[in-house]
This record gives structure tokens, sequence and C-alpha cells, in this order.
């Protein structure tokens, strides 16, 4: 797994810093999965591509220092733990709504020292009642379909925020459904950027909505109607 780390994050331009405490975030990923549901990818060298260079490939594409950024719906840590991990200075909260997911977070941020991480039990449309349009930056990965994510997301990025969405390359149909939850929410596409995993063929895609204005206040509503109902 080092020598994958090395290797892609040097394509990409970033610091190595971070990987021997990703190496050990990956041998407790991989040693917890035995017995908890994770992740699929269970390969070492998988887990560096797929799951830690994917997530790196942001700090790519936004500038991250020094936000606040909340990932909704982060499972065993993607992208919002190794992003933290390879760029300090972002204040993190890690928020899903399955617990057991939550307690693997926390203890490996114990074993990591990342201390000021919160890892939060909740789902993200509960969440935002307190927090909303509270963080600079909102990440998510394999959650849900853009117009539902989009109100999840959405309510707790500020206004001159931005909301991260990572998406296949195939995701014009599904970006083109989000518009009208995109413009009612508050925000607008500012941009859509194709990349390259290094060490992969695999190409992803992150779209970048900017939070232009304020979302009413009525959203987001309760997950029922959100599925039911979607923007
Ligand atoms: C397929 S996993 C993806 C995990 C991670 N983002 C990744 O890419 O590996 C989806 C995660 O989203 C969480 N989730 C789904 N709906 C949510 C909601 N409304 N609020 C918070 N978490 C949610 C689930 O519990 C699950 O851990």
């Amino acid at each position: 797994m080092e020598q994958y780390l090395q290797s892609g994050l040097a394509a990409m331009g970033l610091p190595a810093d971070g990987i021997p405490a990703l190496c050990r975030y990956g041998e407790l990923l991989l040693e917890t999965n035995k017995v908890m549901n994770l992740t699929a990818i269970t390969e070492p060298r998988d887990v560096a591509a797929l799951h830690f260079l994917d997530s790196a490939a942001l700090l790519t594409l936004e500038d991250f220092h020094g936000k606040s950024v909340v990932d909704v719906g982060t499972g065993a840590g993607f992208p919002g733990l190794p992003l933290r991990i390879l760029e300090p200075t972002i204040r993190l909260t890690l928020l899903d709504s399955l617990g057991k997911r939550v307690q693997f977070l926390e203890s490996v941020c114990r074993e990591l020292g990342l201390t000021d991480v919160s890892c939060i039990h909740s789902r993200a449309e509960e969440f935002a009642g307190a927090h909303r349009e509270s963080y600079d930056l909102a990440v998510s990965r394999a959650v849900a379909a853009l117009p539902v994510l989009c109100e999840l997301c959405l309510p707790l990025v500020r206004p001159g925020g931005k909301f991260l969405a990572m998406k296949s390359v195939e995701s014009d149909q599904e970006l083109a459904s989000a518009g009208h939850a995109i413009a009612t929410l508050g925000g607008a596409v500012a941009a859509v950027r194709d990349y390259v995993i290094p060490g992969t063929q695999v190409r992803h895609r992150l779209i970048i909505v900017e939070k232009a204005k304020k979302t009413p206040e009525k959203y987001p509503r309760m997950f029922a109607k959100i599925k039911k109902n979607p923007l």
C-alpha cells in the first residue's frame, strides 16, 4: 500500500507526510472489515487507489486549506478522513447515519491522534437543524442520486461555500436532473472536473456546486419526503 500511495501522491503533486497515517488507517479498515461491513474493497493496493487516492484527488481540484468541511454519508471515512490526513488544516466533521461506522471512525481518529475530528452519528437532514449553513465545504461520495444528495448537503454549506459531489463520469443525465434541486436550494454549478486516479485507468468526476444564496428554511425536508418527492 505504501508504494502505491507514494507514487500516486507524487503523481498528483501532493506531499508524502500523511503516508504512515494512511497505511495504519488502511490496516485498521481491512482488519475491522472482517467483522463489520465497511468496504467491498479488500486488496491493499485497491484500498490505496480506490479509497485513498480517489479521496486525495479532491485536493488537486479545490482549495481545502483552513476550511471547515463536512463529509456527508462518510461510511468508513471517504473522502473526508484521507483529506484531513493529507491537509491537516482542515476542520473536519464526519457524518453518518450508521452508528457502528461512526464508532469505527472514532477509533481510527483516536489511534491516529486526530483529536479535533468530529465523528457524528446522525442523518444529514436532521443534523442540518442545528448546523445549518455552517460549513465552508460539504463533500460526499456514493450516498444518493444528485437531486436527493443536494438536499442533504447544500443546507449545511454557508453562502459563498461549496458542495463537492464525487460522481461517475457517466453522470451527465444525473446532473441535468438535479438542475431544479440545485437552483431551489440556493446553489449553482460552478464546474465539472473529471480526473484519473493515478496508477489506474479509473476516471471519476467531481461536480462543484457553489452556494450562491441561502437555502429556504423549509429544506431539508424529512427523508421520507425527500425520497418520495425529490426536488
Ligand atoms: C455506500 S456508503 C458510502 C460511504 C463513503 N462515502 C464511501 O464513498 O466509501 C453510503 C453511506 O451513507 C450513509 N448515509 C445514507 N444516507 C444518509 C443520511 N441521510 N445521512 C447520513 N448518512 C447517510 C450510510 O449510512 C452509508 O454509510
